[in-house]
């Protein structure tokens, strides 16, 4: 009995000490991927520190710390005799597409900026967001502006969680109407949805919305070029009072990774003014990830985790929706949910709401 509770209190001890050197760990790993150490204990597993300093051809002082670290940390395993070898969470930061993406996500595009996590939390500001630009409001309007590490890591943070997602939310949308006629792109982002869905709908055309920097860019893309007579684009800041305008007969609205850019108050004044602009018998389909609706921890806490980028680099104000709510929104901007489907991709439900 005695004996349990000591290793229970060991354990917790463990999992406290994980989260007071968490940046620590979660550095030495980076750096361990940056100069290949990972890479090359994974490939010839059985060398020592030294042995890979040298093949690499960095500071044995390098290679030893990170193998200490990544040792503790359960990332790689140390023989008695000094000999390495990776263990499955090594794996995963090398070859999980979800970790790879999330651990980039975190170390390209936040890390810097997270110091300002106390700032933005009292302030509702996104007070990291200095660390690229001081002028910057948000992040959106920049997002063609960030350096390239963090371009290509904020993309791929976004791509790799919604495009999951897509082909289920489309295997919906056809077997509600197989004959969608015009869709309206909401925060259609680099246009990769609006163009699944001209595929998908061969005799469909699409409206793109979005912030001007996206609109402006979104036609000359290499892989949008092919779709162009079929797509038109309109501008708008939703942050200002702008209703949606031009978008008549349009049959299916549509928002992925959309509202939870916004605070909640923003979301419903969004909601309102799309709802406004249906026509009766118009759909919106909403696709989000819902922190609270995961069947994986690893999902809900990567969720939830991310949820501080909104507040310290994107906006302030936003987070990733709990599921209720996300449905009061519906109902408070007029909108009365028709059917939901969740676990589509890894982790996102769709919503398909029509006009209260
Ligand atoms: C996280 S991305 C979503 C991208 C895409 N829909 C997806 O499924 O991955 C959010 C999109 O909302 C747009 N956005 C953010 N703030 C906006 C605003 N105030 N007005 C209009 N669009 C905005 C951004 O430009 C971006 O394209």
């Amino acid at each position: 009995m005695t004996r349990d509770r000591k290793h229970a209190f060991l354990d917790t001890l463990l999992a406290a000490q994980r989260l007071a050197f968490a940046p620590f760990i979660f550095k030495a790993v980076s750096a361990a991927l940056h100069t290949g150490f990972l890479e090359a204990v994974a490939r010839h597993s059985g060398g020592t520190a030294e042995s890979y300093a040298e093949a690499l051809e960095i500071p044995p002082y390098a290679a030893a710390v990170m193998a200490d670290i990544l040792a503790a940390a359960d990332v790689l395993t140390r023989s008695p005799e000094g000999t390495l070898s990776t263990t499955p969470v090594a794996d995963c930061l090398l070859f999980d597409e979800m970790t790879r993406a999330n651990f980039f996500f975190a170390d390209d595009v936040n890390y810097v900026g997270l110091d300002k996590t106390l700032e933005a939390l009292l302030e509702a500001r996104p007070a990291g967001l200095a660390a690229f630009n001081p002028e910057w409001k948000t992040i959106y309007p920049h997002l063609p502006e960030l350096p390239e590490r963090a371009r290509r890591a904020w993309f791929g943070f976004d791509h790799f969680h919604s495009d999951r997602a897509y082909e289920a939310a489309l295997d919906v949308l056809a077997s509600v109407n197989p004959a969608w006629r015009t869709l309206v792109d909401i925060g259609g982002n680099t246009g990769r949805f609006t163009k699944a869905f001209l595929d998908r709908f061969p005799e469909s055309s699409a409206y793109f919305v979005d912030l001007p920097v996206e609109t402006e860019a979104l036609l000359a893309r290499e892989e949008i070029v092919p779709y162009a007579a079929r797509i038109r684009t309109i501008s708008i800041d939703w942050l200002t009072d702008s209703e949606l305008e031009g978008t008549a007969g349009a049959d299916l609205y549509w928002m992925s990774q959309f509202l939870d850019c916004f605070s909640e108050s923003e979301a419903k004044t969004i909601l309102e003014r799309t709802r406004r602009a249906m026509r009766d018998g118009a759909a919106l389909a909403v696709l989000e990830p819902l922190v609270d609706e995961q069947r994986h921890k690893a999902a809900e806490l990567s969720l939830a985790a991310s949820s501080l980028y909104f507040t310290v680099m994107a906006n302030g104000r936003s987070r990733f929706f709990n599921g209720p709510a996300l449905r009061k929104l519906f109902c408070e901007a007029g909108l009365r949910i028709v059917s939901e489907h969740p676990n589509l991709g890894i982790s996102h439900t769709l919503f398909l709401l029509e006009k209260a």
